[in-house]
């Protein structure tokens, strides 16, 4: 059974229909998934137009025709300004905000296929989680190279955002990063409402970074409970892991208060946390000694640390960085690692001083 649906989530409604609307910007969403459909309902609460294109044609009729996602957001009613569509061309016509939900691996050819359609001032956003493997490619550069747009024209959207939560108009806030800083308000502006608050900032590298490896910490915290450990060992795992994901965005050139930030600390305990996420109830099953095969059946979903471990990893060996979690959750998931191993392996690591910039 997977997480999603052993949660209860009580709806907050804090008033969307008052949100204020700003410009009325049209916005594409690309990705019909548990996200894709959550971000549509933030925007057209925020009094944008919305297209959401999907590939599931079944899908885009029960948002047109009933309001809702069941596949994705079981019992959540949809707002009434998503227009959901499976043809590209007409979600893409004259869409200047252009949002992409979906998995990161498949990204760069999905969007190369959609690119003809893209409006000429169009700004795309990211809200993946991953980086791409065989490039070890941040999915911002996969948007600019796959839709040939310039870094001022891609931002990126991360923080503690359980897509669940948010459809029920829970309060949570985000971080909207793009190198210009005009975009990044603009797309802020876009997606503000009584529910949920952008903050911006342009430490692109940063921000993507946090959100692609607290993935694979929550993986890793997931293993650990799993596997019967308590609360000790799940904090250890989160301190630890912040210390890896600086490490590694302080070496690719990020900036340091983007790790204490929302899209840092503030999804990585959200990850870690919630049985709401993927990589936390895909890792509790590999704990507990199931298959990763049969763990991913039995989680649904896209669990994007799985296969971001491997470049991630990959990543942190060419700037130097070591990345001890990391590393164990490759070898549990993909080199027949036990956990036990990998567990022990970790405590028997060399001593060391505890700080950010001790040594590598
Ligand atoms: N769900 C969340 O709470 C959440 C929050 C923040 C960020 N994210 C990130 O958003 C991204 C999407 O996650 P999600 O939760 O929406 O995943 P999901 O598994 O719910 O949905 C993914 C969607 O992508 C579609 N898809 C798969 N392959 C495709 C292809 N080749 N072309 C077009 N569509 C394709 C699937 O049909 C599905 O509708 C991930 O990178 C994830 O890390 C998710
Ligand atoms: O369900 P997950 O593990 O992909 O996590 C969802 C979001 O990234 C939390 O912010």
């Amino acid at each position: 059974m997977s997480g999603d649906q052993t949660v209860e989530i009580s709806p907050v409604p804090l008033g969307a229909d008052d949100a204020p609307a700003a410009e009325r910007v049209v916005a594409a969403v690309l990705g019909s998934g548990s996200w894709g459909t959550t971000f549509a309902a933030v925007l057209a609460d925020a009094g944008c137009e919305v297209r959401l294109w999907g590939r599931d044609p079944e899908v885009a009729a029960q948002v047109n025709f009933s309001r809702r996602n069941e596949k994705r957001l079981p019992g959540i009613e949809l707002p009434a300004g998503i227009r959901a569509t499976t043809d590209a061309r007409d979600a893409l016509a004259g869409a200047g905000l252009v949002v992409v939900a979906i998995p990161s691996q498949v990204a760069r050819a999905t969007l190369a296929e959609l690119r003809p359609h893209l409006a000429p001032d169009a700004v795309a956003v990211s809200l993946m989680k991953g980086v791409e493997l065989s490039t070890d490619r941040r999915m911002s550069e996969v948007v600019m190279e796959a839709l040939d747009l310039p870094a001022e024209r891609v931002a990126v959207v991360s923080g503690p955002n359980l897509a669940r939560e948010i459809a029920h108009r829970q309060p949570t806030a985000t971080v909207v990063s793009c190198v210009d800083e005009e975009t990044a308000r603009y797309v802020a502006r876009a997606c503000s409402s009584s529910y949920f608050r952008p903050y911006t900032n342009r430490d692109v590298v940063g921000v993507e970074l946090c959100g692609a490896v607290k993935n694979v910490i929550a993986l890793a915290v997931g293993i650990a409970q799993g596997r019967g450990f308590g609360y000790n060992t799940t904090a250890t795992v989160i301190t630890r892991g912040l210390v890896e994901i600086t490490r590694l965005g302080l070496a690719l050139g990020a900036d340091a208060e983007t790790f204490p930030g929302l899209a840092g600390m503030g999804d990585l305990v959200a990850t870690c946390s919630s049985p709401l996420s993927r990589n936390h109830t895909l890792g509790k099953h590999v704990g507990q000694g199931l298959s990763l095969d049969d763990a991913i059946a039995a989680t649904g979903g896209t669990a994007e640390g799985v296969k971001s471990c491997r470049s991630v990893l990959e990543l942190a060996q060419k700037v130097g960085v070591e990345m001890p979690i990391t590393a164990g959750v490759v070898a549990v998931l993909h080199e027949g690692m036990p956990v036990d191993e990998m567990a022990r392996g970790l405590l028997a690591r060399p001593q060391k001083a505890e700080g950010i910039s001790a040594e590598r």
